[in-house]
């Protein structure tokens, strides 16, 4: 991991591979099908600067500072402790002696950029704003932004020092909107990761997209050519939606109405027509009383790809937990990300059914909302974040 002294990180074989760095270079972004780590960071930053030529320089400095980051260095050559003493560091210092612990850094633009820089001819259709949604409670202080980063971690100290360092790098370019915390990845994106369980205890990520379908991710996940702009070719779009749980309400209501509202059993996370997690829910079996045992307003119905014409997300969210919000109550619910080749087609259809009749709305309420094009990944050193956008 990173050692003092700065530019001499070093990765061992003994690394488990929670500690492990994961590659920055490739053909798409890392952060999306890379399995999900336990830890998240979120960032979403405004653009300050009116100079375009500010503004790339500072993707470039953001490109160097990832790609070593990501490898478990220091986000300056010289270091935390290296430098001149008489300057601030080029590295926060907070991460030093810690391995690359599986950080990931993938970035995001969103619409308002391309309001800026005479940008507007450049924006995928794809990138149009979401509609609002019945029951949407969203505070726009926390929603949007120009720009997004996602920095996930098995280690949240990781993930902090390296949304801290961009941000400080950005100082004077860019301003931070919002960021967000998150533990506990509520998705699994491999079939080899167990699937973990959300704040209202059922596990989250069962029917998800995984790492492992290739065909599935090249015709829900990545854009293509002839989707939209070349500059997306390779890349996708996020979607992200801060949902608060009203957890007290739910722990009161019966285990039987809880596995009645997502349709699956809450203990092995089968569907109610299952015995397995992995059974596919039969949607059309009824009961001895006629009803159909996975309910007509019940969640994993209500989200079924079979009742969008096949359309699937990865899902990539995680638990917040943000203290108690002085009444007494956790602030506390999911925040939801999902990576998709196009959010009208993909997310809008499958929220517009939950948000008209899904019966987990008595516990739940959406606050915060972004959508981001995330570009292709980075062929190299030479190659810079944006660069497809600007160049
Ligand atoms: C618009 C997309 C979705 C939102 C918003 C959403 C919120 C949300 N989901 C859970 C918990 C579970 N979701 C599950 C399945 C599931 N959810 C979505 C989409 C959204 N969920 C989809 C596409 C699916 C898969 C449907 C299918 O193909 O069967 C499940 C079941 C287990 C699983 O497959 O992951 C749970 C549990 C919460 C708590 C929540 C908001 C707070
Ligand atoms: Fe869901």
């Amino acid at each position: 991991g990173r050692s003092l002294g700065g530019d001499s990180a070093t990765v061992t074989s003994d690394e488990s591979s929670a500690s492990a760095p994961v590659p920055f270079y490739g053909a798409h972004q890392a952060g999306i099908t890379t399995p999900a780590q336990d830890r998240l960071h979120f960032v979403a930053l405004d653009v300050t600067t009116e100079k375009k030529a500010e503004l790339v320089e500072l993707l470039q400095e953001w490109t160097a500072a990832a790609a070593r980051m990501t490898q478990g260095k220091d986000a300056g050559t010289f270091g935390a402790v290296g430098g001149d003493p008489e300057a601030p560091p080029d590295d926060t210092g907070e991460a030093l002696g810690l391995p690359a612990s599986g950080l990931t850094l993938t970035i995001g633009f969103g619409p308002s950029l391309f309001d800026k820089f005479e940008l507007a001819d450049r924006r995928p259709s794809s990138l149009a704003d979401l509609p609002a949604f019945p029951g949407d409670a969203l505070i726009p202080e926390i929603s949007g932004g120009d720009i997004c980063i996602q920095a996930c971690a098995h280690d949240p100290q990781v993930a902090v020092h390296a949304i801290r360092n961009l941000a400080r790098l950005g100082f004077g370019k860019v301003a931070v909107r919002y960021s967000q915390l998150g533990f506990g990845r509520t998705s699994s994106t491999s079939r080899a990761q167990a699937t973990p369980r959300n704040l209202m205890g059922f596990k989250d990520g069962t029917a998800n997209l995984k790492l492992e379908d290739t065909e599935m991710l090249r015709e829900h996940l990545w854009a293509a050519p002839g989707d939209g702009p070349a500059w997306m070719d390779g890349g996708t779009y996020l979607v992200t939606r801060k949902i608060r749980m009203h957890i007290e309400t739910w722990d009161r209501a019966p285990l039987s109405e809880q596995e009645a509202i997502f349709g699956r059993d809450k203990g092995v996370g089968a569907p109610l027509t299952g015995r397995d997690e992995f059974d596919e829910p039969d949607l059309a079996k009824t009961g001895s009383d006629g009803k159909p045992v996975i309910a007509d307003d019940s969640h994993v119905r209500l989200a079924h790809p079979s009742l969008h014409g096949g359309a699937r997300i990865l899902r990539r969210g995680y638990n917040y937990v943000d203290g108690s919000d002085g009444l007494g109550r956790l602030d506390a619910g999911l925040f939801f990300m999902a990576y998709q080749r196009d959010p009208h087609k993909q997310f809008v259809p499958i929220q517009q059914a939950l948000a008209a009749k899904d019966s987990l709305n008595e516990y739940i309420k959406h606050v915060s909302s972004g959508i981001f094009a995330c570009p292709p990944g980075l062929a190299d050193a030479g190659d810079y974040w944006g660069n497809s956008l600007f160049a």
